[in-house]
């Protein structure tokens, strides 16, 4: 076990509650080690620092071609993977007694040495967001997909980090191996991904942006391959969903993977010449693979909105449009869900969206009622974004209000609209 120093510099970021170091395995099974020092009081180092190994990260590690290979290590990039709850260890305690005197450690000077983070101020506002070639963005999926464009698009020149799931993106940036995400939310043909929402609220990040991406999806192949010749066609979901008819047209079977651009790496992988994939025409160049449909969407107007997250929020402004994203909860009643929108429609703020996921602890509520027998109420989280900032009066007193009768809410956050022109 040697530390990677690429690697390390860049994961060594201090944070209020501490650093961490990055150790890489360099033989199979890859797998990753996040070494935190976490300090007693916020900022302080030195005496009082507790060690705590975390296996964070479980990733497979993918060797770049570009990589000159120097060490074994530069070249490797981590596909972040989720972390599974069970297989986590804590340990406190000194690094040395953790990892014996080859503890791949980096000395207190180094970590002091590195900037701390900097607090927000008036003029650090996001417009755009932060750009710049220092971002490090995770998206979910491998090289092609639409979230990878998605993130070059919301941080132009950034280093986008593929994870394998949403919730290893999440977590990515909570525990800093990198500083935004960016996430698919909505499409404008197959809906809203749940599973976005739902992880809004289990982890404490901010959505700082929102980017909207113009989605072309192609029909990808083998070179040499007919249309006729496919059996079944892989790809994400949603995309799946959003070329419906085509797909029908096609009389194939349909198979869900865990995105785009992986279903055309996974053919190349294994030369599989009788299933195609939907993904993007960067994906067919990137796994070798030829287009036989170009356009293969239900409409030609298919957007996904994406969106930015941090772990701190941006300070709102009201010099351009803004949106903010909320989550509440209310008690059950006739004209509750009337009277919390009626909030935004009294001041003429305009609602984009609204969405209403369940509440998985607590789903249901049961009312006794002996002469009528018992009643099963289904119990919501709603989820609304409205065009206004957060330092728009209108915007206070609208959640004023609401305040007074949910019994939950949470700004999600409080971020610039996407107006751009729309571009694949
Ligand atoms: O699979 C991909 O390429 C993705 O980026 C994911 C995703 C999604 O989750 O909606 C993103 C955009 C498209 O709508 C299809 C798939």
């Amino acid at each position: 076990m040697t530390l990677c120093p690429g690697s390390t510099v860049r994961a060594l970021e201090p944070c209020l509650t501490g650093f961490a170091s990055i150790e890489i395995s360099t033989s199979a099974p890859y797998t990753s080690r996040i070494l935190f020092q976490q300090p007693r009081r916020h900022g302080a180092f030195g005496d009082g620092c507790r060690w705590r190994e975390c296996c964070a990260l479980v990733g497979s590690m993918s060797r770049s071609s570009s990589s000159k290979g120097s060490g074994g290590y530069l070249g490797y990039r981590p596909v972040l993977a989720a972390q599974d709850a069970s297989s986590t260890q804590i340990e406190e305690g000194n690094p040395e007694q953790i990892w014996g005197t080859n503890a791949p450690v980096v000395s207190t000077t180094e970590l002091v040495s590195l900037t701390l983070p900097k607090p927000l101020s008036i003029t650090d506002l996001a417009l755009p967001p932060r750009h710049g070639s220092d971002l490090r963005v995770a998206y979910q999926g491998v090289p092609g997909a639409y979230s990878e464009a998605a993130a070059a698009k919301a941080y132009p020149r950034c280093e986008a980090v593929p994870c394998e799931q949403f919730e290893a993106a999440f977590q990515a940036v909570e525990l800093w191996l990198v500083d935004r995400a960016v996430l698919p939310i909505e499409n404008s043909l197959g809906g809203s991904i749940h599973r976005n929402y739902d992880l809004l609220l289990r982890h404490r990040l901010h959505i700082v942006g929102e980017v909207q991406l113009a989605i072309h999806h192609c029909l990808l192949a083998l070179p040499g391959v007919k249309k006729e010749e496919l059996l079944r066609v892989v790809s994400h979901p949603q995309a799946l969903a959003q070329c419906e008819q085509g797909l029908t047209k096609l009389g194939v079977a349909r198979e869900a993977v865990d995105d785009t651009a992986g279903a055309a790496q996974f053919i190349a992988a294994h030369k599989l010449k009788d299933t195609g994939a939907v993904a993007s025409a960067r994906a067919a160049e990137i796994y070798g693979l030829e287009i036989l449909v170009d356009g293969l969407q239900d409409d030609l107007d298919n957007v996904t909105r994406f969106l930015m997250l941090a772990r701190e929020p941006i300070i709102p402004r009201t010099d351009r449009p803004f949106k903010t994203s909320i989550v509440f909860t209310l008690e059950e009643g006739p004209g509750v869900l009337f009277k919390a929108l009626a909030v935004f429609a009294l001041r003429e703020i305009n609602l984009t969206k609204i969405e209403s996921r369940p509440q998985r602890k607590r789903p249901l509520r049961v009312v006794d009622d002996s002469n009528n027998g018992s009643a099963k109420y289904f119990d919501y989280l709603f989820y609304v974004d409205f065009e206004a900032s957060m330092a728009d009066l209108r915007a206070q007193n609208a959640l004023g209000h609401l305040q007074e009768f949910a019994t939950f809410l949470r700004v999600l956050g409080s971020y610039p609209m996407d107006i751009s022109p729309m571009r694949a």
